[in-house]
């Protein structure tokens, strides 16, 4: 069977990074078997769900590269739920409710007072069609409850245990008891949907064969697979995979707006090294940097994902994305080079790569040998001695050798005594890509005026 996968966010804040392991997860899976990967927006709840962060979601997305084959939202298949809903209410599977809130709170203590689990009684099932119409013709707006199949019938009885269960894709053999759980709410007093509902309804539609998102969805496993049978179809796979957590362990939400990919963008970190972040930590591989979502697709394996949650510290994506800059081949960058105004010369990335943080510090070294900086003298007797052997062009990687043998000779100074005050004069900075690879990018007259103090 051709895999069809979904990402399903509610746009109600930025993505976050454990957004975007259920979003990796899923794409990579349809990646791997050669399915399609269907982007849906559960928008509605229309009071937080908001047209900037439907339009981010998609742009965060874009940068990551998990582009989808297809695209739905919620808001737009009111008609169709509309049209599910009556089927469940013709065949009882929803059934009306008028309980107020305080009401069903008042039972709920009773029900603890009592020491029993504090489950909806299914009162409103034996109101009669009489009963139920006269509370509509009152102006009562009901709210439907899903009838789940379980044996606890009415007030007072006992629940009794009923499993629904599932193979898992990552956790195994699971199941949720169906008679501990209340009849869930599928449509609201106002006659909005609850996205338990929507997305079946969805699933069944779009034909998603595998549904992979976070264990907070488990028990909702449980009650939309008696919702998938209720409406005439079979479940498809589900995987749950473990949350990932901040590294103090905190919970991450898209309302509190923590490690939302658009920070990871402003950092100019790379888009693959935070796919590989996200679908590697919290499982047995060592999260590597691969150079292309292909590459991360082979590698993906669900029984490789632990059940513990995973512990997201950005530290560690920072050093991810350095080791995926000093491995990234010039082709893969040069039409990035160019656009920073960069004229990529493959000497120039192979000698600055290995010292990049993030893409962007390519600039600096650009400007160490292309532009101008102002130099750092240390110790003008050695530059001035420096400048004066300075050998004639053309230079190659063999230059830095000879000349600093020659400055040596002129000066007898050796060690850190020779090369950091070059190393300042001709860069501004401490530390960098060897000076053998950089002093034919740089050029005679650039270096000789550094050594001299000049601006250049
Ligand atoms: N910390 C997390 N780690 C891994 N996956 C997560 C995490 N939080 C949410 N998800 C997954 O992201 C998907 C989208 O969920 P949803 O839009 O409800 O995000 P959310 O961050 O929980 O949002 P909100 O904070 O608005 O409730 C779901 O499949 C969910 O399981």
């Amino acid at each position: 069977m051709t895999p069809r996968v979904r990402f399903a966010p509610s746009p109600t804040g930025r993505l976050h990074i454990g957004n975007i392991r259920t979003a990796a997860l899923n794409w990579l899976f349809a990646r791997k078997h050669g399915g399609s990967f269907l982007l849906r927006l559960d928008d509605t709840d229309t009071v937080r769900s908001t047209e900037e962060f439907a339009a981010a979601i998609r742009d965060d997305l874009t940068w990551l590269g998990l582009t989808w084959n297809d695209f739905a939202r919620q808001q737009d298949r009111t008609a169709r739920y509309d049209e599910a809903a009556a089927a469940l209410k013709a065949s009882g599977a929803l059934y009306p409710c008028f309980e107020t809130e305080e009401e069903l709170d008042r039972r709920r203590k009773r029900q603890l007072a009592m020491h029993r689990p504090p489950i909806y009684d299914r009162a409103a099932l034996k109101l009669s069609a009489e009963e139920i119409a006269a509370k509509i013709a009152a102006g009562e707006k009901p709210h439907w409850r899903f009838r789940l199949p379980n044996t606890s019938e009415g007030r007072g009885l006992t629940p009794q245990p009923t499993l629904i269960s599932w193979n898992d894709l990552i956790r195994g053999d699971q199941s949720v008891d169906l008679g501990s759980l209340s009849d869930p709410v599928l449509i609201r007093g106002d006659g909005t949907y609850l996205y338990t509902f929507t997305s079946v309804i969805d699933d069944v539609d779009f034909a998603i064969t595998h549904i992979v998102r976070g264990e907070d969805h488990v028990t909702n496993t449980g009650v939309q697979m008696a919702i998938f049978e209720a409406a005439g179809a079979t479940p498809p796979a589900f995987g749950h995979h473990s949350l990932l957590v901040g590294a103090d362990g905190q919970a991450l939400s898209k309302r509190l707006g923590a490690l939302s990919i658009q920070s990871f963008r402003d950092e100019g970190l790379e888009p693959m090294a935070v796919l590989c972040h996200a679908a590697l930590v919290g499982t047995s591989d060592a999260i590597e940097p691969l150079q292309s979502r292909d590459d991360l697709a082979a590698k993906l394996d669900f029984s490789k994902i632990s059940t513990a949650p995973g512990r997201f510290d950005v530290a560690e994506l920072k050093v991810l994305n350095s080791k995926l800059l000093h491995t990234l081949e010039y082709a893969a960058v040069a039409e990035r080079l160019r656009a920073a105004g960069i004229e990529g010369r493959e000497h120039f990335w192979n000698a600055v790569r290995g010292n990049l943080e993030t893409f962007g510090d390519a600039s600096i070294w650009w400007n160490v040998v292309a532009g101008d900086i102002e130099p750092v003298i240390e110790d003008s007797k050695l530059t001035v001695a420096a400048a004066s052997v300075l050998p004639d062009a053309p230079w190659s990687e063999n230059t830095w050798s000879e000349w600093t043998a020659a400055v040596k000779a002129k000066t007898g100074a050796k060690g850190r005594a020779l090369f950091h005050p070059l190393r300042l004069a001709l860069t501004g900075r401490e530390a960098g890509p060897e000076l053998k690879t950089l002093l034919p990018l740089m050029g005679r007259d650039r270096v000789l005026a550094r050594l001299e103090g000049k601006r250049a």
